[in-house]
């Protein structure tokens, strides 16, 4: 598999990048010299984390999803045929099947492998304890099925993505996969009982109506105050307690590393204990 053609795959993205996200249609929107500039930094948080992570003994690698995800299987590639021989490959949706079928690698699948070794994945947003916001590309369900499954799960992100406090950068709001049934109720009890008065169904883009997930569900993404994305346990609880709530984009306390790639080429590198390592290019 050429490393271009992964790109390609995700440039077209089957959509992904064009159509999953109002932070992608930003980057879409941003001159060509700004998306280079965050393309690198993406790589070189992928590299970083694929050469720290995914060690030879590592057997079953759960992909994630994203835009930042084709570098992390353009790195594992680059670990040899001989490594990636006898691994499996788990995806969290349809964009990293895709990927790794397209790159030769062989698909496995979680209700086969459900003890995974590493899975790494993207994020919307990351905070100090490495709480983030994932499900911009309305993937959340998997993905943190395969997080959680995972002796190690790894986030890769560009450096706009590293926050003190969630919803500083990302600003759409809390992605929500709820069962389409209930997606009216959900959106009311955001509303009047969460403190989510611009919560929102996600709606397509080429397609008229919704959103629709790799599950058949439906997306909210719900914006909340700085105090409660303070808190992002307590908000990912109360949440989950509305009927009809099938995930939240809100992973809380299952990140080891997350790693973001800075525009001076350097890596910085944050830990579950608290650590902050900054990595300088090429170390
Ligand atoms: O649902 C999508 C996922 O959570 C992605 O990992 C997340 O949106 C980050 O994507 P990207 O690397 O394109 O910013």
């Amino acid at each position: 598999m050429q490393q271009s053609s992964l790109h390609t795959f995700v440039d077209n993205g089957i959509g992904y990048v064009d159509s999953c996200t109002s932070w992608s249609r930003a980057v879409s929107n941003a001159s060509a010299s700004s998306i280079d500039a965050v393309d690198a930094a993406k790589r070189l948080a992928a590299y970083t984390a694929v050469d720290r992570h995914v060690q030879p003994g590592d057997k079953i690698i759960g992909i994630g999803s994203g835009s930042t995800v084709p570098y992390v299987v353009e790195r594992i590639l680059q670990q040899g045929d001989e490594r990636n021989r006898d691994r499996v490959f788990l995806p969290t949706g349809f964009q990293s099947q895709q990927l790794i079928t397209l790159a030769g690698l062989r698909l496995g699948d979680i209700t086969q492998y459900p003890e995974i070794d590493v899975t790494i994945d993207g994020a919307d947003e990351a905070d100090t304890d490495l709480n983030c916001i994932k499900g911009g590309g309305a993937c959340q369900l998997r993905e943190k099925v395969l997080a959680e499954a995972a002796r190690t799960f790894i986030v890769v992100a560009d450096y706009r993505k590293n926050s003190t406090v969630l919803g500083t950068n990302y600003t759409s709001g809390v992605p929500i996969e709820v069962s389409p049934f209930a997606s009216t109720s959900v959106l009311r009890s955001l509303r009047t009982k969460l403190d989510s008065p611009n919560a929102t169904l996600r709606m397509a883009r080429a397609k008229a109506g919704p959103v629709v997930t790799d599950n058949s569900n439906f997306i909210i993404d719900a914006p909340f105050t700085e105090v409660a994305l303070r808190k992002p346990r307590e908000l990912l609880a109360s949440i989950k307690l509305l009927t009809g709530v099938v995930e939240v984009g809100l992973f809380c306390g299952v990140v080891k590393a997350a790693y973001f790639g800075n525009q001076d080429g350097s890596v910085t590198a944050k830990f579950e204990n608290g650590e902050v390592v900054h990595i300088e290019e090429g170390k």
